[in-house]
C-alpha cells in the first residue's frame, strides 16, 4: 500500500490551511502529523482519508503498484477520530457485527476476544449511547487496531483515556503489523514517540 500526495492544498473560504504538501507514505512505516492547535493536522488527515475534499493537488492510492479507485480505497482504511461518531443506537456486540460486515477483523481475533481485550464483556448488550467517553474511545481504537486493513489512521488517539488505557494504546499501536501503514495526528509525544516519521503541518501554512 502506498499513498502518493502531490502538491496538496486545502482552503476554507479565503484561508489556506496548508499548501504544496508533497509526501509519499509507504506500508510498513508510521507517520505522525504534529503542529500547534489549529495548524491543520486533522484537516490533512481527513483529506488524505477521503472524508474531506481537497482544494488542489493530487492524492494517489496504490495497492501493489496499481491505483485504487475511491470505493476500493475506502475499504483499505480505518480512521478513529474524536469527530467521527459511532452508531449510538447499536449495542456493542451489534456494532462489532456491523463493522465486521464491511471490514473483517484480523485472523484469529473473534468478537469475544475483542470484548475481553477491551474489558467490556459485561457491556456487550449495552447501547453505545450509554458508554462513557473513555469506553467509546477504547472501542474506536479497537476497531482500528483489529480490523484487517492496510491503513490505520488515528487522530488524538488517547483523548479521554486514563493511564491504564493510554498504556494499552501504546502497546497495541506499536504491535501493528509490519504490513500496515500507520498515520497519526497528535501533540502528545507519548502518543507518537515510537514513530519513524514526524511531519510538522505548520511548515505548510502559506505566508499571508
Ligand atoms: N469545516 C471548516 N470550515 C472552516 N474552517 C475550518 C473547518 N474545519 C477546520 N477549519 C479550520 O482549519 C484550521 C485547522 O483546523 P484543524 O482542526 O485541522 O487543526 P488541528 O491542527 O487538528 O488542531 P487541534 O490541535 O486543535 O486539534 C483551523 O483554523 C480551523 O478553524
Amino acid at each position: 500500500m502506498q499513498i502518493i500526495i502531490d502538491g496538496l492544498g486545502k482552503r476554507f473560504n479565503r484561508e489556506w490551511i496548508f499548501r504544496n504538501f508533497t509526501l509519499e507514505l509507504n506500508v510498513g512505516n508510521s507517520y505522525t502529523f504534529v503542529g500547534p492547535n489549529g495548524s491543520g493536522k486533522s484537516t490533512l488527515l481527513q483529506v488524505i482519508s477521503g472524508v474531506m475534499p481537497l482544494t488542489e493537488g493530487k492524492i494517489t492510492y496504490q495497492l501493489s503498484k496499481k491505483a485504487l479507485d475511491e470505493d476500493d480505497w475506502y475499504r483499505q482504511i480505518v480512521l478513529a477520530a474524536p469527530y467521527l461518531e459511532l452508531i449510538e443506537e447499536f449495542s456493542l456486540i451489534e456494532l462489532l457485527n456491523f463493522h465486521a460486515g464491511f471490514k473483517p477483523f484480523k485472523a484469529g481475533i473473534t468478537h469475544d476476544e475483542i470484548l475481553q481485550r477491551l474489558e467490556l464483556d459485561s457491556s456487550k448488550d449495552k447501547a453505545i449511547k450509554y458508554f462513557s467517553s473513555g469506553m467509546k474511545q477504547r472501542l474506536k481504537l479497537a476497531l482500528a487496531f483489529y480490523s484487517n486493513v492496510p491503513v490505520v489512521m488515528l487522530d488524538e488517539p488517547t483523548s479521554n483515556l486514563d493511564a491504564k488505557w493510554s498504556a494499552w494504546y501504546r502497546e497495541e499501536v506499536q504491535r501493528l503489523a509490519s504490513d500496515q501503514l500507520v498515520l497519526l495526528c497528535s501533540n502528545v509525544p507519548a502518543e507518537y514517540d515510537f514513530c519513524e516519521k514526524i511531519i510538522n503541518v505548520g511548515d505548510y501554512k502559506p505566508e499571508r
